[in-house]
């Protein structure tokens, strides 16, 4: 039987020259492994809506969605993961980690040192290519 395809949608957040990179619980699918914070895009939900939504329901945190990044897929054993990036930025700074045991801001030199989810890695190297301090949003 064909695997199911899961649309996602991860939210590069950024300060200055860093991006947040988060870790997954350990008790969640693909647990201890470092991601983009975001999640499944519900039907008929767009992608920056999905992704105002799960950063809600994550950190408690309203944020402003800003470019696309990269789309990438991964096959895992319990489906096709279809990841989505966009660049956003936060509004306030709750941080409440519902759904992540560490958080740290890094620059993209710095992404190496962490084990990325499969599906991030084209996504991690496609950002190696973009001056972080230069990403703009709509709203300035
Ligand atoms: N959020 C997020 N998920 C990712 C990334 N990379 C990656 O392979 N995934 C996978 C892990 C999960 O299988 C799926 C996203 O599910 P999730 O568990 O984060 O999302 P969710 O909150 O909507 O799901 P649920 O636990 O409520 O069912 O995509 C990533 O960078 N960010």
């Amino acid at each position: 039987m064909a695997k199911k395809l899961i649309k996602v949608v991860g939210a590069a957040l950024v300060s200055g020259d860093k991006i947040l990179t988060t870790k997954r619980n350990s008790d969640r699918i693909l647990g201890d492994l470092w991601e983009f914070p975001g999640g499944k895009i519900e039907p008929n939900e767009t992608p920056q809506a999905a992704l105002k939504r799960e950063l809600e329901e994550e950190f408690d945190d309203e944020i402003i969605v800003g470019d696309h990044i990269a789309t990438a897929s991964y096959e895992y054993d319990f489906g096709i993961v279809e990841l989505s990036v966009y660049f956003a930025k936060l509004v306030t700074k709750n941080f409440e980690l519902i759904a992540h045991s560490e958080v740290k801001w890094r620059t993209v030199d710095e992404f190496d040192e962490i084990t990325w989810a499969p599906a991030d890695v084209p996504i991690v190297e496609a950002m190696k290519q973009i001056k972080i301090e230069d990403v703009k949003f709509d709203d300035k």
